[in-house]
């Protein structure tokens, strides 16, 4: 024998209704259905309530009720049907007027009549499912199910309900209905078993017929592992123990009404939790199984929710205090969602519903009157608009690295945990967050512990231009492979060049990004930031592909708003080095990444390897590099039939210089990034403190613009190439170099012969050659490509997937 409790949206139109009876008449064995009342029934009662007993109008919901279950009857039955139906329904309809009415005239709501008025919904119900089904009897569940008045309400009496309920078992036909939800006490009188009761009427009846299975048919495919309207990518669980069913039911997740796991769980019957507008989905199963793969199961949340906390040094090693203070909480019946105490037992904070935060508050100060006037106990702070996050499963359970996993995510994303609440029973991990941050961290949980296999970065891209332009290229290249092999999905969550502005949470189409940009309307780069800000999106990650200052400046505010920074521009790390140093420690403190390998010498995987020799307790003592990929170019490519201005035309073209190739032939580029280098190898190095001769004379950047310069770059160009074939007369090259010894800081030229390591440095090459304690005598070296769209954009992505990846 199976029992079916189908929920109000499944009683919900006649369209509904005969799903269920599909459903209902399906079944190989014999079937209980429990019904809830058609939805939205059972609130127009309540209200209907309410307003009778303040002696105001309530016909009108009657009315709405009444047409509700018409056009349900009308729809399911022709006219002889209709009018049997009619005429079992009525004898309720008359007692429910009556009801009101005296409710209206005493202005006296009792329990009984209450009870009485909401019960109405699952009598109707009830009466139309019997008449659909072929052979369907109707029992009254208030026969069977008793209840007693405890301090919370009613409350089943479970042995003679169990007795009732087990002498029906052998004379049960094959299809039986039973309304749910209503109950009577020994008097006879009408009771309930409160809101969600008809799947602890299911679940008493499944218990006491010892049903082989217990399935709740609602509106969802079952439990799911996040809130759906949050979590865009959670899935149905398959499988839960009822211990994790309870944790997940008790906690936000509303699938199932927690009590009705119990009388499942004592006779071991398996629950299933079914959709009936999608019969095809498995549902999840409920049963004592327990799955040793997988330590989290589902992820669940509450909001509305404040944190209120007593606090004092008097609290110490004095008994009593906790029980005080539940007790003082209790008598105004107020419910305890979450509690928390330090071992220095100096503080204990509960989180409880925001509507009872201010009674609960008047309660304590009025318990701990005397030590608050002592100044043994600080007073009662109350934190608001704050929400719970639970993570629940069985397997946590001795399992290390859990909670490890989940606070370095959810810190790793700048969000901020208030209180954290774990039961010894290490089936449920809580933890107090803001209310603003609920979306973010059950994101960043999500994805930390149910879809791990695919870890999404949110990326805010701006500069469209070469390197920015192949990134987004590579980007879409790679998709596939860095979803199969690094399990990151890179998300472009906006775009920005210098006037626009695009955005997409679920993330731009990466082939027609920039044409949409450049269709989009006008923006600044305020307006970008504070939009991703806003956004607050997990694993946030700005880059910057721009060579701008007013991009640059924007890092500081990303970097304290937990938004990790990637960067090919070098404005930011070699200005004044207490910005650079500012930028790294808030990196540093927020947990986000600052990246920039490729701010010196493009891909190459310098400051990458400073970084690591200076971590393993190695210190730099000598840096001598070829730190410009335009100006190696340029030494390697003009001849005498080829004359300087010429090769820095082509040098642009190929995407090595800067986007004002002034900033390369005025020495700045290279003095950036030796400046970049020395701070990264703990040298705190100031632009004045490094001596620099220009790669082209001062007097040729007086022009307003590019083409001005260029044009006038011709009349230094005999000159060049006479310093260069003069070079090469003597057997030797011209380099730009920069270089950092014993204190001296220097960038310009030097001549080398065929012995020195950089004499056969060719194209846009650069080198670094660094002497540390660790390698002097035979210094470390790193050379290669040291400019161009597709090594700057290879780097800039290789720090992007750093980010999570780190
Ligand atoms: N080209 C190369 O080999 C390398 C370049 N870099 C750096 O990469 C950065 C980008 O260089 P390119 O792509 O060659 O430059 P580009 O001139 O081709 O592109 C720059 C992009 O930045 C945008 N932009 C400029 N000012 C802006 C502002 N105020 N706000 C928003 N967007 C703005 C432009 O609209 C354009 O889309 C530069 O900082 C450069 O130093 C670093 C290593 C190597
Ligand atoms: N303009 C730069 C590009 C890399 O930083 C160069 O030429 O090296």
């Amino acid at each position: 024998m199976k029992v079916l409790k189908f929920g109000g949206t499944s009683m919900g139109s006649a369209i509904a209704i005969k799903k269920v009876k599909h459903i209902v008449e399906s079944c190989h064995t014999p079937v209980v259905a429990v019904v809830s009342a058609v939805g939205g029934v059972t609130d127009k009662l309540v209200k209907a309530s309410e307003l009778a007993k303040a002696n105001l109008d309530y016909s009108k919901l009657i009315t709405e009720i009444e047409t509700l279950h018409g056009q349900i009857i009308n729809d399911l039955f022709d006219g002889k049907g209709q009018a049997k139906l009619s005429a079992s329904m009525s004898d309720i309809w008359k007692e429910l007027h009556q009801v009101l009415k005296g409710v209206s005239l005493t202005n006296e709501l009792s329990t009984r009549s209450y009870d009485t008025i909401v019960g109405c919904g699952e009598r109707w119900s009830s009466l139309i499912l019997s008449h659909l089904l072929e052979s369907g009897d109707l029992y009254d569940s208030r026969l069977f199910i008793k209840t007693e008045l405890n301090g919370q309400g009613h409350q089943v009496k479970l042995n003679e309900t169990m007795q009732a309920i087990g002498e029906l078992k052998f004379s049960l036909k094959e299809r039986t209905v039973f309304p749910g939800f209503i109950a009577s006490n020994d008097a006879g009188d009408n009771t309930t078993l409160g809101r969600g009761g008809s799947d602890y009427s299911a679940a008493l009846l499944a218990a006491g017929l010892d049903a082989d299975a217990l399935e709740i048919w609602t509106d969802v495919d079952g439990f799911m592992s996040a809130d759906p309207r949050v979590i865009k990518r959670a899935y149905c669980i398959e499988h839960l123990s009822y211990a994790e069913a309870m944790e997940l039911s008790h906690f936000g997740a509303k699938v199932i009404y927690p009590p009705t796991i119990i009388p499942a769980l004592q006779k071991q019957i398996p629950i299933r939790v079914k959709n009936t507008f999608n019969t095809a989905a498995p549902g999840t199963l409920i049963d004592n199984q327990k799955d040793e793969q997988q330590s989290v199961k589902g992820l669940s949340s509450i909001r509305d929710v404040s944190l209120l906390t007593l606090q004092g040094n008097g609290m110490i090693g004095i008994s009593g205090i906790s029980m005080r203070m539940f007790t003082a909480l209790a008598k105004q019946d107020i419910n305890i969602v979450l509690i928390s105490q330090a071992s220095s037992e100096s503080s204990i904070s509960v989180v409880l519903a925001s509507a009872d935060v201010e009674l609960a508050r008047l309660a304590l100060i009025k318990e701990f009157d005397k030590e608050i006037s002592r100044q043994q106990i600080n007073g009662v702070s109350v934190e608001k608009e704050m929400a719970v996050v639970a993570i629940v499963g069985e397997g946590m359970k001795h399992t290390s690295g859990v909670s490890g996993k989940l606070f370095n995510d959810v810190g790793r994303n700048g969000i901020n945990i208030y209180a954290i609440a774990q039961g010894a029973s290490e089936l449920n991990i809580s933890f107090v967050i803001h209310e603003n941050d609920l979306r973010k961290t059950l994101n960043v949980v999500h994805e930390a512990f149910f879809l791990s296999q695919y870890q999404a970065i949110h990326l805010y891209q701006v500069g469209v231009g070469t390197v920015g332009k192949n990134l987004l290229e590579k980007i879409e290249r790679q998709s596939e492979r860095l979803m199969k092999t690094e399990h990151l999905s890179i998300r472009l969550a906006g775009l920005a060049n210098s006037s626009q502005m695009i955005f997409n949470d679920r993330g731009l189409e990466l082939e027609s990004a920039i044409d949409v940009l450049k269709a989009s309307s006008p923006a600044t780069i305020d307006q970008f930031v504070e939009q991703i800000i806003a956004n607050n999106h997990s694993n946030s990650v700005f880059v910057d592909c721009t060579a701008s200052g007013l991009v640059a400046e924007k890092y500081q505010r990303l970097l304290e708003n937990n938004i990790s920074v990637v960067t090919a521009n070098k404005i930011a790390g070699s200005s004044a080095y207490e910005r650079y140093d500012k930028l790294k420690t808030t990196a540093r403190k927020k947990g986000v990444k600052y990246l920039f390998e490729t701010n010196v010498g493009a891909g190459l995987p310098i400051i990458n390897t400073i970084n690591s020799m200076v971590k393993s307790g190695d210190r730099i003592l000598q840096l001598e590099a070829v730190l410009s990929g335009t100006l190696n170019y340029i030494v390697n490519n003009v001849s005498a039939d080829k004359p300087l201005s010429e090769v820095v035309i082509e040098a642009k073209e190929k995407g090595y210089s800067e986007p004002d190739p002034r900033i390369d032939l005025g020495g700045t580029d290279v003095l950036r990034k030796l400046l970049i280098l020395a701070r990264e190898s703990d040298y705190a190095l100031e632009e004045q403190h490094v001596e620099i001769t220009p790669f082209v004379p001062k007097d040729f950047f007086t022009d307003e613009s590019v083409s001005d310069f260029i044009e006038h770059l011709k009349g230094y160009d005999a000159q060049f190439e006479q310093i260069r074939s003069e070079a090469e007369k003597n057997g030797k090259v011209i380099r730009y170099a920069a270089s950092l010894k014993e204190g001296r800081a220097k960038v310009g030229f030097i001549e080398v012969d065929a012995s020195h390591p950089f004499y056969n440095l060719a194209d846009s090459n650069n080198k670094v050659i660094l002497r540390s304690d660790y390698y002097y005598d035979h210094p470390m070296e790193i050379k290669g490509y040291g400019a161009g769209a597709d090594v700057t954009a290879a780097g800039v992505f290789a720090d992007i997937i750093k980010v999570v990846n780190l």
